[in-house]
């Protein structure tokens, strides 16, 4: 039998969060080990499983994956998620990139002193810069890439949502990805996920950055 995924991380979004979705939208049943307290993130360092001593870490296949978007990658292979040929996957990836760099920017917040400048940033690079890009691909497609749903559309429905958190209106010029994010919501994997109760984390609350600098799950002078 096979064994189950688990998952390695703390018990938050982060970046762990697009994995979460990953996983969920190619139906895989996945269990979470958090990361509460320093020590057990240093028993997975001391025991040699994380290579660069960084978590995300997946157990999958009989391996400890690590390193974000290679673990998306090899999600996206194994579940036909990743385009049916190479010029896909480049767009694939093109378009994943793109949002991985938008949501890196709204995953930083919590740990800056005054997140007001990079919130404005945010805003104005996803209404001039990113969103008009997705707007444009989904003119006519249903999903961004070679007919078919692919990992660029799994990060884009949670972009969308973690974009609207913070900005409720910010769609309202982009109706090609408003109505994107409509269909995908109604994809039932995606819909359970959506659901209190589901493995999907709440945005970040006050305490958030304090304990993940503190178990050094994340390092301040990253930001
Ligand atoms: N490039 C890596 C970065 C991973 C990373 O920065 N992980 C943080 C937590 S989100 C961590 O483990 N920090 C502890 C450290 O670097 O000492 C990835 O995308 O997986």
């Amino acid at each position: 039998m096979a064994q189950r995924v688990v998952l390695h991380y703390f018990n938050g979004r982060g970046k762990m969060e697009s994995i979460r979705w990953l996983l969920t939208v190619a139906e895989v049943e996945f269990d979470e080990k958090f990361l509460d307290t320093r020590e057990e993130y240093e028993k997975l360092v001391n025991d040699g499983v994380l290579m660069f001593q960084q978590v995300p870490m997946v157990e999958i296949d009989g391996m400890k994956l690590i390193q974000t978007k290679a673990i998306l990658h090899y999600i996206a292979e194994k579940y036909n998620l990743h385009g049916k040929d190479l010029k896909d996957r480049v767009m694939i990836n093109m378009y994943s990139e793109g949002l991985m760099d938008l949501m890196e920017m709204i995953m930083i917040l919590p740990f800056l002193p005054d997140p007001k400048p990079k919130l404005d940033e945010i805003q104005s690079k996803a209404n001039e810069r990113y969103l008009p890009v997705y707007e444009k691909a989904l003119t006519g497609p249903v999903y961004l890439v070679g007919g078919k749903l692919s990992l660029a559309d799994v990060l884009l429905v949670e972009c969308t949502l973690m974009l609207e958190e913070k900005f409720p209106a910010i769609l309202k010029d982009f109706p090609n990805v408003k109505s994107f994010q409509g269909r995908m919501i109604q994809i039932p994997a995606i819909n359970r996920f959506l659901q209190p109760g589901s493995k999907r984390k709440p945005p970040p609350g006050e305490n958030y950055a304090k304990t993940a600098i503190e178990n050094r799950r994340i390092n301040s002078h990253e930001f």
